[in-house]
């Protein structure tokens, strides 16, 4: 298995190169050459495996034997072993219509801790074995930095700055990044918004000296292994649902942003896992809903939500999901993309617009609608719903369940992570102790500017005092 770029400019390269380079050398998405099939025997034979060996079982189709089993193995035990639930991603029956599976149960709350807590783990492992210097940089809207940070802080050979956006993530979401003390790790608040924070780290990794000198390594969903490890989770939902509950299909509506969380459901319904409605949720920033359904990618206002994190308005993930609806024709990618930079926007034709929507259905949620679905799911079926997850349950309600199969809600946090909303609706949680602790720690951040210099400015100087 090798993997190429969508916009076609990276030659052939093996997992762990694909890995290290994270955004593509020539500015686009890395990509599998062939997307490995996964057939319904193939499938049967997983049913019944823990999330971990099912994903031990899913990466060996793309690693080439670049890992020895029982490394990866390893990595994969190691990751896990601090997810609070013991089947890590448990599935909890709502009601006869939807179940919902909680990707929350790692050591930040999110569903990222499901990718990014072996992401951690592989960095460590490749700078190890392979002598690299591992310089992590990353964007985080909140939940993708606190994550990122727990996986890798205290590390040896590893350092990792995260910019977030100034004032737009939640309390907690910014003392689970700001108050670790570690020494390699490096906070950048940035006077400005999410997709601020993406343009400046995608500007830097685009300059390939900069990189190369500084030896810098992605996390975020730009990186193809974030994908891989998050299509492992649409797999176990499809084999935990009973036989009979799933009748043969899955159905799964996903709370979405960069469209990275979606996009590895695209994936695995690419191997063969048969997911028929993938519902794609978006708050209020809903340019991919806007693309669903109007056939018109373009960014309009920013707005702030009660579901930060996806507040979010150019998706990374986009860019891989067109290089598949155009037939891997990387040229044509390329010219889009060109295109995009230069107009702001792209259209898609009417017959292009059916084909998406044969795709992905997708549904926006605003922020009324957003407490009232997690009103309604406390007070009916006494289940708490983060406002992320719960704009998932409500694109599940208005896309409905057409008869066939069972229908699964990915929920993406712990509602303690964004009590703001929960307050809102007037509902009094008890935190989690290790977010409850978090309160009475100091913090450590720098302020900048929004701007590529000065964030390269503050990278400069944490790599003289951590590398020499
Ligand atoms: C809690 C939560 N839910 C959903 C999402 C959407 O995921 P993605 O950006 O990968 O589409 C994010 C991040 O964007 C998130 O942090
Ligand atoms: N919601 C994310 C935004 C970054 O997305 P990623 O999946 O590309 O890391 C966050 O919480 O930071």
């Amino acid at each position: 298995m090798k993997y190429i770029s969508t916009r076609g400019k990276v030659a052939p390269i093996g997992f762990i190169d694909m890995f290290l380079m994270g955004l593509g050398e020539d500015g686009g998405l890395i990509v599998p050459e062939t997307i490995p099939a996964v057939g319904a025997e193939q499938l049967r034979a997983w049913s019944g495996l823990s999330f971990q060996e099912l994903m031990l079982n899913v990466f060996s189709l793309y690693t080439n034997d670049e890992i020895p089993e029982a490394d990866l193995r390893g990595l994969i035990e190691a990751s896990y072993a601090g997810f609070t639930s013991p089947d890590v991603l448990p599935l909890t029956r709502i009601n006869e219509e939807l179940s919902v599976m909680e990707l929350f149960h790692g050591p930040t709350f999110a569903f990222k801790d499901v990718a990014l807590q072996f992401m951690g783990n592989l960095y460590a492992y490749v700078a190890k074995k392979r002598g690299e210097v591992i310089n992590i940089l990353g964007a985080t809207s909140g939940d993708t930095g606190a994550s990122a940070i727990s996986s890798v802080r205290g590390k040896e050979g590893i350092q990792i700055c995260i910019l977030h956006p100034n004032g737009k993530v939640s309390r907690v979401q910014e003392l689970q990044m700001t108050t670790v003390q570690d020494d390699n790790v490096l906070n950048l608040s940035v006077n400005g918004n999410f997709d601020d924070c993406q343009q400046i780290i995608k500007e830097l990794f685009a300059d390939v000296s900069f990189k190369t000198k500084y030896h810098l390594r992605a996390i975020n969903s730009i990186n193809f292994v974030r994908i891989l490890a998050q299509s492992v989770y649409y797999v176990y939902a499809y084999l935990k649902l009973p036989e009979e509950a799933r009748s043969g299909v899955v159905n799964v509506s996903v709370p979405t942003g960069n469209f990275g969380n979606i996009f590895s459901g695209y994936l695995a319904r690419k191997m063969g896992v048969p997911i028929k409605q993938l519902v794609l949720a978006t708050n209020e920033n809903n340019i991919l809903e806007r693309f669903v359904r109007e056939g018109v990618y373009k960014p309009e206002g920013f707005r702030s939500t009660h579901s930060p994190s996806m507040d979010i308005q150019i998706a990374s993930n986009f860019e891989r999901y067109l290089y598949y609806f155009l037939g891997e024709d990387s040229v044509e990618v390329a010219a889009r993309m060109e295109r995009f930079k230069a107009e702001g926007q792209l259209t898609f034709s009417a017959e292009e617009v059916a084909r998406i929507q044969r795709d992905l259905s997708a549904y926006s949620v605003g922020n009324e609608e957003c407490l009232e679905t997690i009103r309604k799911y406390e007070e009916r079926h006494g289940y708490l719903l983060d406002p992320h997850s719960a704009c998932g349950v409500a694109a599940f309600e208005r896309a409905g369940n057409k008869g066939d199969g069972a229908f699964v809600a990915l929920a993406t946090a712990h509602p303690a992570k964004f009590d703001e909303a929960i307050r809102l609706v007037g509902i009094e949680q008890k935190f989690p102790e290790r977010i409850s602790e978090l309160f009475d720690k100091p913090q450590r951040q720098v302020v900048v500017d929004n701007s590529k210099e000065a964030v390269a400015a503050q990278l400069k100087s944490f790599y003289r005092q951590t590398n020499g």
